[in-house]
């Protein structure tokens, strides 16, 4: 089995955020997985003295549509490096008048609306069934929250993040239940199974949503053009937030405060 120098910390780029240009040294590898490749090649790179994992989840060229993304791989991969927090980071629309495009969202729960990706490490002959009643850790949330408030980003503290198969955006009455029927906030096409594998991986897993649009409930329906336009106005406040969100996250494994370390505990049959 291959040894890999171990990462306490990794990112995982979402539309816009292909290379987070927040390394001071950095290098590419390959890590094999049982699942196959992972969506690029892995930077491992360092922030202020920090050793920190960057993977595009489309790939650096966005080659790769949300329901093709190998999520498995992806995380299996993240977890042979020897992560334990992982800060993702993924452009949403907004479901609500008040939650703007250009805020920030750190989410605090999903409703899973997808219809056939991989969702499990665990496919048998061992089974587990870890709870998702709280599917983000709380203190990477903390973390995230003061972070972005001492830089003055304009950022939700919680929010309930809906997961659509994709590659299509909503029809409007789709978008209508998703709004009026479910009551969540944002919406996106990835963070279903990410979160879930991570989970399992007893990783301390948080997002930063960064609205890019309001989804189609608004008289002018999105387009990938739109997204694209304010991504872009996004991706360097996302940046400066993963920088003082690195800096804040602790050295030591045994100094998270929460029981994402623990899911398997009471998980496994
Ligand atoms: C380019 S618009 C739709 C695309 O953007 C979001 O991706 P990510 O979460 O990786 O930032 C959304 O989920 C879709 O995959
Ligand atoms: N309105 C939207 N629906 C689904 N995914 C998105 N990603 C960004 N905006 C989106």
């Amino acid at each position: 089995m291959l040894e890999y120098e171990k990462v306490p910390i990794a990112i995982i780029g979402g539309s816009g955020l292909y290379d987070p240009k927040i390394f001071s040294e950095s290098k590419e590898i390959k890590v094999y997985t049982p699942y196959g490749d992972t969506s690029d090649l892995i930077t491992i790179g360092t922030v202020e003295g920090k050793k920190v994992a960057f993977l595009p989840r489309h790939g650096r060229r966005h080659r790769i549509p949300p329901h093709k993304i190998n999520y498995r791989a992806n995380i299996w991969a993240l977890h042979e490096l020897g992560v334990k927090w992982v800060i993702s980071v993924s452009a949403v629309g907004s479901l609500r008048m008040d939650y703007k495009p250009g805020d920030f969202v750190v989410p605090d729960q999903f409703i899973d609306m997808t219809k056939k990706r991989e969702y499990t490490f665990f496919d048998g002959p061992v089974v587990a069934h870890v709870s998702m009643a709280d599917p983000f850790c709380n203190h990477l949330r903390r973390i995230i929250i003061s972070a972005a408030k001492d830089l003055g980003i304009t950022t939700h503290e919680s929010g309930t993040y809906i997961c659509i198969e994709g590659p299509r955006f909503s029809t409007r009455a789709e978008s209508r239940v998703w709004k009026e029927v479910f009551k969540a906030d944002i919406i996106g096409m990835t963070l279903v199974p990410e979160v879930n594998l991570a989970c399992e991986m007893q990783m301390c897993y948080a997002t930063i949503a960064t609205i890019t649009d309001y989804d189609v409930f608004a008289e002018v329906p999105v387009t990938a053009e739109e997204v694209t336009r304010v991504l872009n106005e996004n991706t360097e406040k996302s940046r400066k937030l993963l920088y003082e969100v690195i800096k804040r996250i602790p050295d030591k494994p045994d100094e998270r405060e929460c029981s994402c370390c623990n899911s398997l505990k009471t998980a496994l049959v």
